[in-house]
């Protein structure tokens, strides 16, 4: 969580070209103080070159990036209050763990014994303590980026900038890291900007998340809402799985949006549902598959159904994903139940019905 709220690092209209190719387009934003941001976007879509601007490490070719309050055009990296983490390990395997966590503090006027403190106190952040005479090459891979993050700690940067720093580690160790990152960035208080392609990273891990494609910001906001209001249908599709049905809109009264939804029948749903629709042109609404139900024989929805036929069931222990397809729709809608009483229990073709609910819906344009 965020102990500061004051804007820590400012993006104005950034532009950025690699010869004819336009990579960054037209990037506003803000970034808080002591927040933990992430920018998240498929491959090529500009993320790392916009955190590689904040770094000094990548020119702009208009617009201005401001790091606490001070405007970075003609700074260089190394004058920058920021650090960076990369993804590979960039770390010296000749040397030890603390010298390796040591190794920025070389011209620091500080004796050897403070120094080492700090070595130590960094360490011990990160979850290294007493591996400080260790060989670094003798690590694991998620011992080697605790290195490497505390190697960039040390430093005390007022930014840290993270580009994918979890990719090369299996899942379990990964899943771990993230909680350790969250963890270690509410303690230090330190802006963490990360770079990552992993729309389940940035929803465990961030405060605010900016969604990229192309070299723009899609939306910007937090992960519930990024994953509960998405403002466009590409959005929706990047971050977990949304079903989408043909609609029309058919009316507005007492401030709300009057649907007719194929497979559903008339709905109507509150303007904050609609969150990225500007009037015009074919809708469409979106549902998350956990917050739809197979209602078993006999049943009551205590809300709203509509009937369907199951066309596919996947079983994953936890949970199993029905994909039914309702009545007057032409391809399926993927379900997904938690398994709190063990087996599926529906087979394919079985005619069933699904309870849903308005206030899940989205629209789309
Ligand atoms: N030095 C460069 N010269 C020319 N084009 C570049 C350069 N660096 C990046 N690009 C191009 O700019 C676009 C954005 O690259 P960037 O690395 O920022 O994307 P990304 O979203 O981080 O993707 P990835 O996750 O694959 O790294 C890409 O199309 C890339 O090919």
């Amino acid at each position: 969580m965020s102990t500061s709220r004051a804007t820590m690092i400012e993006f104005d209209n950034v532009h950025k070209y690699y010869g004819d190719y336009h990579a960054l387009r037209g990037i506003s934003a803000r970034i808080n103080g002591g927040e933990f941001f992430s920018l998240l976007g498929p491959s090529g879509c500009g993320k790392t070159t916009l955190l590689r601007t904040i770094a000094g490490f990548e020119d702009i070719s208009s617009g201005a990036v401001m790091i606490d309050g001070r405007h970075m055009e003609n700074v260089p990296a190394n004058k920058r209050p920021t650090n960076m983490v990369f993804q590979s390990y960039a770390i010296f395997p000749h040397l030890s763990v603390a010298e390796n966590v040591g190794f920025g503090l070389r011209r620091d006027p500080r004796s050897r014994a403070e120094k080492a403190r700090a070595v130590e106190e960094a360490l011990e952040m990160v979850g290294l303590k007493g591996y400080g005479a260790r060989a670094a090459h003798a690590l694991s891979g998620g011992q080697r980026q605790r290195v490497a993050l505390a190697r960039a700690l040390i430093l005390k940067p007022k930014v840290l900038l993270l580009d994918e720093p979890l990719s090369a580690l299996d899942r379990k160790i990964r899943e771990q890291m993230q909680v350790e990152l969250i963890k270690l960035q509410r303690e230090v208080g330190i802006t963490f900007v990360l770079v990552t392609h992993d729309q389940e990273e940035a929803l465990v891990m961030s405060d605010r998340i900016a969604v990229m494609f192309e070299g723009e910001i899609a939306q910007l906001a937090d992960p519930e809402t990024l994953y509960r209001r998405p403002n466009s249908r590409r959005v929706a599709e990047f971050i977990g799985v949304m079903n989408f049905l043909p609609c029309q809109v058919t009316g507005e009264a007492g401030g709300h949006i009057q649907l007719e939804v194929a497979g559903l029948g008339q709905v109507e749903i509150e303007p904050a549902q609609a969150p990225g629709v500007t009037r015009g042109g074919p809708a469409s609404v979106g549902m998350r598959p956990e917050t739809l139900t197979i209602l078993y024989e006999g049943q009551q929805a205590g809300g709203r159904e509509a009937p369907g036929v199951v066309e596919e069931v996947v079983y994953y222990g936890d949970m199993t994903y029905y994909d039914v397809r309702l009545d007057g729709l032409d391809h399926s809608v993927r379900i997904s139940m938690r398994n709190v009483f063990g087996r599926p229990v529906l087979d394919i073709g079985t005619r069933t019905r699904v309870a849903w609910s308005p206030g899940a819906l989205v629209l789309f344009r």
